[in-house]
């Protein structure tokens, strides 16, 4: 039985440093690699990344729409990705951002967060926006199998404030609402609980209170969308050590050589650590 993904998170973040590195497998990079645009060239893409990055960053993070846009044979090398990660020391947080109503919840769960199954990764991106509880099955079962979800809460897109910032009758954003639904969830969990929340280090004031979430909080927009070390301090102020930066296109541009790969990396982690 593996150790709860909170006290996995921690460790390998002592270990490593709090960096994510997204794998993004984008048509435009496959091109500037070489690589063909197709199943073949992913494959050569993800795991050249396996190799780069295994043992030497905290967390991946691979996107799974560049996948699932390769059909069934992309979804075989997303699998082969997870595997080639596992007991590296690095986690891997599979992005799909899921959300759908409970039952067809619990089948997302079983897909990427069940023991056995192909797909089953570290921690997964889900989207509360059907509503949080609509997300149970999957924290339940996080719970159970020692993995982690991450929460969308304030995203790094320029669309998410009409949702995420609306405000409830008493005042409370949305996005507030969820970090407090997810600080409820990991109350007592020690170092930290299995539900982090996904806050973009591109957002600029967050107006939440993060103090009682006792989880992780992952931080796209790192890199290629414009925020930089000074915005974590900024964005996330006293929560910065629970923060993982994410980065995907600013480090992947380096490839194909793996070593220069994985030197681009360990510098962006270095800079974060
Ligand atoms: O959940 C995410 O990872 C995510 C949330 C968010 O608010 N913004 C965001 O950009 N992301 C993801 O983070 C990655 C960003 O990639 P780069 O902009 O290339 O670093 C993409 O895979 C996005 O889908």
């Amino acid at each position: 039985m593996r150790a709860p993904f909170g006290a996995r998170v921690t460790e390998a973040v002592a270990a490593h440093g709090p960096l994510c590195v997204g794998i993004d497998p984008h048509a435009s990079l496959l091109e500037q690699w070489g690589l063909p645009v197709d199943a073949t060239g992913l494959e050569r893409f993800a795991m050249t990344c396996v190799e780069a990055l295994a043992g030497e960053v905290a967390v991946v993070k691979p996107q799974s729409a560049f996948f699932e846009a390769h059909g069934s044979a992309g979804v075989a090398v997303l699998e082969r990705v997870v595997a080639g990660f596992r007991d590296t020391g690095t986690l891997v947080l599979l992005d799909v951002k899921r959300g759908d109503i409970g039952s067809t919840m619990a089948a997302y769960a079983q897909a990427y967060l069940g023991e056995g199954s192909p797909l089953a990764a570290d921690a997964v991106t889900i989207s509360p926006y059907l509503g949080f509880g609509s997300l149970t099955p999957a924290l339940d079962l996080a719970e159970r199998t020692g993995r982690g979800v991450f929460v969308l809460a304030l995203t790094s897109n320029k669309e998410g404030p009409q949702v995420q910032r609306a405000r409830d009758e008493n005042g409370v954003t949305v996005a507030q609402a969820m970090v407090d639904e997810a600080a409820a969830r990991n109350a007592g969990a020690s170092p930290v609980g299995p539900v982090g929340l996904v806050i973009g280090a591109t957002v600029g004031a967050t107006e939440l209170d993060l103090s009682k979430l006792n989880g992780m909080i992952l931080a796209p927009g790192f890199g290629a969308q414009g925020a930089g070390v000074a915005d974590l301090a900024s964005v996330f102020g006293p929560v910065r050590e629970r923060v993982l930066p994410s980065s995907s296109r600013d480090i992947l541009r380096h490839g194909p050589d793996v070593g220069t790969l994985r030197s681009a990396a360990l510098l962006v982690r270095d800079s974060v650590s």
